[in-house]
């Protein structure tokens, strides 16, 4: 698989402070990566670096596997970290226009890329008269004019209303699924969740967890059991292979934590072959939430 960008002990100090602490991660081609943690969690400094408008402390990164000059490079690379930035009394296709000439891109798509963001109808309007949505999707349009190989995004819903988050989600997935790499900071579980293959988990600028969001939220779950013998159930609990864990719940249920497939149905019949009879019974499955707190819950521990 093609590598985009390679990062290596990355760190940036800020006096005291760890800003990023030796983060290492690679990204391939063709992936959605989020970069997930809480503010101050060293998302922003990250990409800053990437970027090359923050000086690392230590540590490196390659962009295409060095097989461009930097300058080069950043040419292949789309991204909007901060607030989007037109001339007000311009239309939307005029300040496209200028961005491309700046940029010097050669032969850009201003009908596709506007089409794609769902601006094309709004293309003759001042940029000034935009909601926050549309200005925002303005940005990304002007971040794809050159099709770049790689989509950076900070934060690229923030501040816009649920109907504004979902377009901006949408677009994010069609640009994905079009084969373009996206790299995306954010501290909302629930938009990595939507629109990530992958995840990188950032907490106080250290990462604690890189891989892909399914395996971040495949636990094999829990059961919830009650019985009247609970210290005979407890023991049958502590026995089996596929339980992690035992913790008592409020309710005074038991909640087996699995390390493996273990179904309702079998864990049934083996309490009945004990002739423990139980009076609840119920499997449940961690959300991506669930695992994102026990994550950093643990590291706040260590
Ligand atoms: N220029 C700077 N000078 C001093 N400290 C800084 C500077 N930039 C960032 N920091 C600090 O570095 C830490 C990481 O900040 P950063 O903005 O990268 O986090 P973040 O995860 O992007 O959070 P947010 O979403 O709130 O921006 C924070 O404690 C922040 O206060």
């Amino acid at each position: 698989m093609e590598k985009i960008l390679n990062v290596h002990q990355l760190t940036k100090k800020f006096r005291q402070l760890n800003a990023v602490d030796q983060l290492s991660f690679s990204i391939e081609k063709g992936h959605v990566y989020g970069l997930l943690g809480p503010n101050g969690s060293g998302k922003s400094t990250t990409l800053g670096m990437l970027l090359n408008v923050v000086n690392p402390t230590s540590g490196s990164f390659q962009w295409f596997e060095n097989k461009c000059a930097t300058q080069e490079a950043l040419k292949k690379i789309g991204a909007i970290i901060e607030s989007p930035n037109f001339y007000p009394s311009m239309t939307a296709l005029d300040n496209l226009k200028l961005v491309a000439k700046i940029k010097e891109i050669q032969q850009p798509d201003y009908e596709a890329t506007l089409r794609l963001v769902e601006l094309w109808d709004r293309k003759d309007e001042a940029f000034k008269n935009f909601s926050l949505g549309m200005k925002q999707r303005l940005a990304i349009a002007s971040a794809l004019l050159n099709k770049p190989a790689i989509l950076i995004l900070d934060e690229p819903t923030n501040g816009l209303d649920p109907k504004g988050i979902r377009q901006i989600r949408d677009i994010i997935l069609q640009i994905a699924q079009s084969g373009t790499t996206i790299l995306l900071a954010s501290h909302l579980l629930d938009e990595v969740e939507k629109i990530c293959t992958h995840v990188i988990v950032l907490q106080k600028g250290k990462m604690i967890y890189n891989g892909k969001v399914d395996e971040m939220k495949a636990s094999y779950g829990f059961i919830e059991l009650a019985s009247e013998n609970q210290e005979q159930l407890v023991q049958l609990l502590q026995n089996l292979p596929e339980v992690k864990d035992i913790n008592q719940t409020e309710y005074k249920f038991v909640k087996a934590i699995l390390k493996s497939e273990l179904k309702p149905a079998e864990i049934n019949q083996l309490c009945f072959e004990k002739g423990i009879v139980l009076t609840h019974l119920q499997w449940k499955k961690d959300t991506l939430e669930d695992n994102f707190l026990a994550l950093t819950k643990s590291e706040n521990h260590a």
